[in-house]
C-alpha cells in the first residue's frame, strides 16, 4: 500500500523543430524546460467517501463522491497493461465521464478534470485513491505551447500507476545517468499518452515523451501500434533560445483539428509542406548532433528556423503576436525566430545570434515585447524527466493552493534540485 503524501513531477518541453508535422508521423526535435508541473496527492481531512482536486492554476476545485465514479469498467488485469500507441479512448468510459462532468462548462477546467478521471478511473480501483486531495501546481504557462497538458498527464499518469500498484518508487537520483528507458518510464509515457489523447484527439506523443523521460530527444511517430522512435540527443549545443509568451490564449485541440482539415482538403501541398519540414527536422537534427556550432552550422540551423515558421504559417497556426514577436526580433536583426507549440497564439523561440544581439538590442527587444504584454524567459533545455518526492514533512494541499508565483512553488517543493527527488 502507497503511503501519502507524495509528490510526482514532470517538466515542459520546447519543440525546436517539427510540431504539427510530428502529427503526421514527420520527425521533430524538442527538449524538456526547466519549468515544471507539481501533483501532491495527500489525505486532507478525514472523510473517505470523497475524492478532492485542487487546480488552483486554472481556477478549479471540485469533489466527486468515490462511489459516482465508474470503477466497474475495469478489472484488475486491464489496469495493468501498457496500452498501444493507437490506442483509441474507450468510449465507455468517455460517454460515464460526459455525463459526470456535464456541470462544468470551462474548456480548460473540462479537459484537465476529463483527462484526471480518464487516467485515475484506468490506473486505480477506488480502494487506493477514497479520501485523498489531487493538487496541481505548475511553473508552466497554461496552454502556451510549451507542453503543459502533457507535463500534467504525465504527473496523473505517475501518480495513479504508483497508486495503483503497477509501478514502484523509483531509485535514481537527479544526477545519476542512464542509458536505458525503464519499463516504469514506459508505462507512464504510454499512459499519459492516453491523457493526452483525453486533451487533444490526435497527439503525437511527442511532448509526453520529452515530459516522462526529460533531456533532449529526435521523435518520430509510427503508423499504426509500432512504438515511436525516441532517440536521444545528450550533448545539445549550447543554444542560445529566448523563449517569449505572447500571452494569447489559445487551444491545442483546435489547432491540431484546423491542420487535420487542410492536410485532408489540400493533400498535395500539405503533403509537401509536411515532408519540407521532415527535410528541415533531419538536416537540424544531423547539425545539432555536433557538441559546438561553428559559425556557418549555427547560420543554417537559424535558417532552419526561418523556414520552419514559414511553413507553419502556411498551415494556418500563426497570429499576429506571433508574427509581431517575429517582426521586431527580425528588425533588430537578433537572430531567428519561430512559434512553438501548436501556434495560434502561445510562444515563440528566438535562436539568438550571438555576434549580431548586443546586450542594448536585447534590452530593447525586451523593452517592446514587455510594452505589448509579452513575457520573456530564459530557461535552461533538457532536464529531468518525471520523478518522485514521498519525503514530505512540510507540503499540504492549502499550502500548495496559497503560493503566488514560480518562485514560492519551487522554493516549495524543492524544484527538482532537492536531493530526495528520485527519478523513474
Ligand atoms: N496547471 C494546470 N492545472 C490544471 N490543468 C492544466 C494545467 N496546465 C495545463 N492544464 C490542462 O492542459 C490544457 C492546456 O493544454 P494545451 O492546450 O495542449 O496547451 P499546452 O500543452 O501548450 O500548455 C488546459 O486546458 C488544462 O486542461
Ligand atoms: C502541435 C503539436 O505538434 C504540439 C502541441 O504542443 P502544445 O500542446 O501546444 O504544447 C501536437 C502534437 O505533436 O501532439
Ligand atoms: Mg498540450
Amino acid at each position: 500500500m502507497v503511503s501519502v503524501p507524495f509528490l510526482t513531477s514532470a517538466p515542459g518541453k520546447v519543440i525546436i523543430f517539427g510540431e504539427h508535422s510530428a502529427v503526421y508521423h514527420k520527425p521533430a526535435i524538442a527538449a524538456a524546460l526547466s519549468l515544471r508541473t507539481y501533483l501532491l496527492a495527500s489525505r486532507d481531512n478525514d472523510n473517505t467517501d470523497t475524492l478532492f482536486l485542487e487546480f488552483p492554476d486554472i481556477q478549479f476545485s471540485y469533489k466527486w463522491a468515490t462511489s459516482d465514479l465508474p470503477w466497474h469498467l475495469f478489472d484488475e488485469h486491464s489496469r495493468e497493461r501498457q496500452p498501444p500507441a493507437d490506442e483509441e479512448l474507450n468510449p465507455e468510459l468517455v460517454d460515464a465521464l460526459n455525463s459526470l462532468l456535464s456541470k462544468i462548462d470551462s474548456r480548460i477546467q473540462y479537459s484537465a478534470a476529463f483527462m484526471f478521471l480518464y487516467l485515475l478511473v484506468s490506473l486505480c480501483e477506488e480502494k487506493d485513491v477514497a479520501g485523498l486531495t489531487f493538487t496541481v501546481r505548475s511553473t508552466l504557462p497554461v496552454g502556451a505551447g510549451l507542453g503543459s497538458s502533457a507535463s500534467v498527464s504525465v504527473c496523473f499518469a505517475s501518480a495513479f500507476c504508483y497508486l495503483g500498484g503497477h509501478i514502484q518508487e523509483p531509485t535514481l537520483k537527479a544526477d545519476d545517468v542512464t542509458v536505458k528507458d525503464s519499463e516504469q518510464c514506459l508505462l507512464i509515457d504510454a499512459w499519459a499518452l492516453m491523457g493526452e489523447k483525453c486533451s487533444h484527439g490526435n497527439p503525437s506523443g511527442i511532448d509526453n515523451a520529452v515530459a516522462t523521460h526529460g533531456g533532449a530527444v529526435m521523435f518520430q511517430r509510427m503508423e499504426s501500434s509500432v512504438p515511436s522512435i525516441r532517440t536521444s540527443m545528450r550533448n545539445l549545443p549550447p543554444l542560445n533560445l529566448l523563449l517569449t509568451n505572447t500571452k494569447t490564449p489559445r487551444s491545442t485541440a483546435a489547432l491540431v483539428a484546423n491542420v487535420s482539415k487542410i492536410v485532408t482538403e489540400f493533400p498535395k501541398p500539405s503533403g509537401l509542406i509536411l515532408e519540407t519540414m521532415e527535410a528541415i527536422a533531419r538536416e537540424a537534427y544531423t547539425l545539432m548532433l555536433r557538441p559546438f556550432l561553428d559559425k556557418q552550422s549555427k547560420d543554417r540551423l537559424m535558417e532552419l528556423i526561418r523556414l520552419n515558421h514559414g511553413l507553419l504559417v502556411s498551415l494556418g497556426v500563426s497570429h499576429p503576436n506571433l508574427e509581431r514577436v517575429k517582426l521586431w526580433s527580425d528588425e533588430l536583426q537578433i537572430g531567428q525566430t519561430k512559434l512553438t507549440g501548436a501556434g495560434g497564439g502561445g510562444c515563440a523561440i528566438t535562436l539568438i545570434d550571438d555576434d549580431a544581439a548586443t546586450p542594448e538590442k536585447l534590452q530593447q527587444l525586451e523593452e517592446k515585447y514587455n510594452q505589448a504584454g509579452f513575457e520573456t524567459f530564459k530557461t535552461t533545455l533538457g532536464g529531468k524527466g518525471v520523478g518522485l518526492l514521498t519525503e514530505i514533512t512540510t507540503i499540504t494541499s492549502e499550502k500548495l493552493c496559497r503560493l503566488h508565483n514560480r518562485n514560492e512553488i519551487e522554493a516549495a517543493v524543492g524544484c527538482s534540485a532537492l536531493p530526495q527527488w528520485r527519478y523513474w
